[in-house]
């Protein structure tokens, strides 16, 4: 009989801008939910991703990257920044994984410890990007370093990406969690809509694709979404300021674009286990990344 009791909880994922909050969101819920860029501050919307296990359930809050003003020297920013962030993403949490990565601890990693502090709630210390970490003997001095006259509730030593250290992982949050029913359907991993996730995934491609060319103002808008019996028919708008982003997007010969689009379908039909046929277009919105009405119109505000 398995007397092990169920857990579940929610559990906020927080660290600077590419330590791999979102790869590791993906890597424990076995799907890709989060969108990941080397590119800093790709996360945008605060998005949960629900992992669930015999013996309990994870339900991540992922929180968006710092800002992209907040060089080291704008310590009073970042301050600001980690507090309001800090307060909204940590409402309803059970627990809070500080991700950073191995080898690492900048001015940003001690900011989060210290807007954790401020909250009670058991932190867990993971340290991701081991495997970037060639001569392991390093490992051990770092961990002690970092931990010495910190408070964490757990450590944990991870690769996210190649999936190392998770099943520890896992088992350490769990025990993090009060003991209570799942709070998501088993077979649920996320709380965004399929529009929503289709909006992303064409993002991430085009974020992916073109990197420093292109200005954080890109957005994508799912203009029709629809069941056409067994496939998912998908219209996505990339919007753009001026249209010598659009050339680009577009690329020779609508090279690029098409590639984009093939990519994000990959993706989405991965992620939704069907068919999808997918068409994308570029448009031009002028300045519309300074006009707050238009921000409101596409989803982003305060
Ligand atoms: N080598 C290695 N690279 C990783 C690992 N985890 C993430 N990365 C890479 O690091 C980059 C950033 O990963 P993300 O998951 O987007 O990072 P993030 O913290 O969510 O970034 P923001 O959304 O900007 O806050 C990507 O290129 C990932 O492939 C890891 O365990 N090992």
């Amino acid at each position: 009989m398995n007397t092990t009791p169920f857990r579940a909880g929610h559990v906020a994922v927080i660290g600077r801008p590419n330590v791999g909050k979102s790869t590791l969101t993906n890597a424990l819920v076995g799907a890709h939910v989060a969108i990941v860029s080397p590119r800093p501050q790709t996360t945008r919307h605060r998005l949960i991703g629900i992992a669930s296990y015999s013996e309990g359930q994870i339900v991540m809050v992922d929180t968006p990257g710092l800002h992209r003003d907040f060089g080291s020297a704008n310590a009073t920013a970042m301050h600001k920044w980690m507090n309001k962030a800090a307060r909204g993403a940590l409402d309803g949490v059970d627990a809070a994984l500080l991700v950073v990565r191995a080898g690492q601890w900048e001015e940003a990693d001690e900011y989060a410890y210290q807007a954790l502090q401020r909250e009670s709630l058991p932190v867990m210390l993971v340290i991701n990007q081991v495997d970037r970490i060639v001569d392991k003997d390093q490992l051990l001095p770092y961990v002690a370093e970092v931990t010495k006259d910190r408070e964490f509730a757990a450590v944990a030593l991870i690769s996210a990406l190649k999936r190392k250290g998770l099943k520890e992982l896992t088992r350490d949050i769990l025990k993090l969690l009060p003991e209570q029913e799942a709070i998501y359907p088993e077979d649920e991993i996320t709380d965004k809509s399929q529009r929503f996730l289709a909006a992303e995934m064409v993002r991430e491609q085009v974020m992916r694709q073109l990197g420093e060319e292109l200005p954080y103002a890109t957005t994508v808008e799912i203009e029709s979404f629809e069941v056409d019996g067994t496939m998912l028919r998908i219209g996505a708008v990339i919007w753009v300021e001026r249209n010598g982003q659009k050339a680009i997007v577009i690329g020779k010969g609508g090279e690029r674009l098409r590639d984009i689009g093939t990519q994000a379908r990959l993706q989405m039909e991965r992620l939704f286990g069907t068919k999808v046929f997918l068409q994308t277009w570029v448009r031009v919105r002028e300045g519309w990344s300074g006009d707050e009405r238009a921000l409101r119109a596409f989803g982003y505000h305060d």
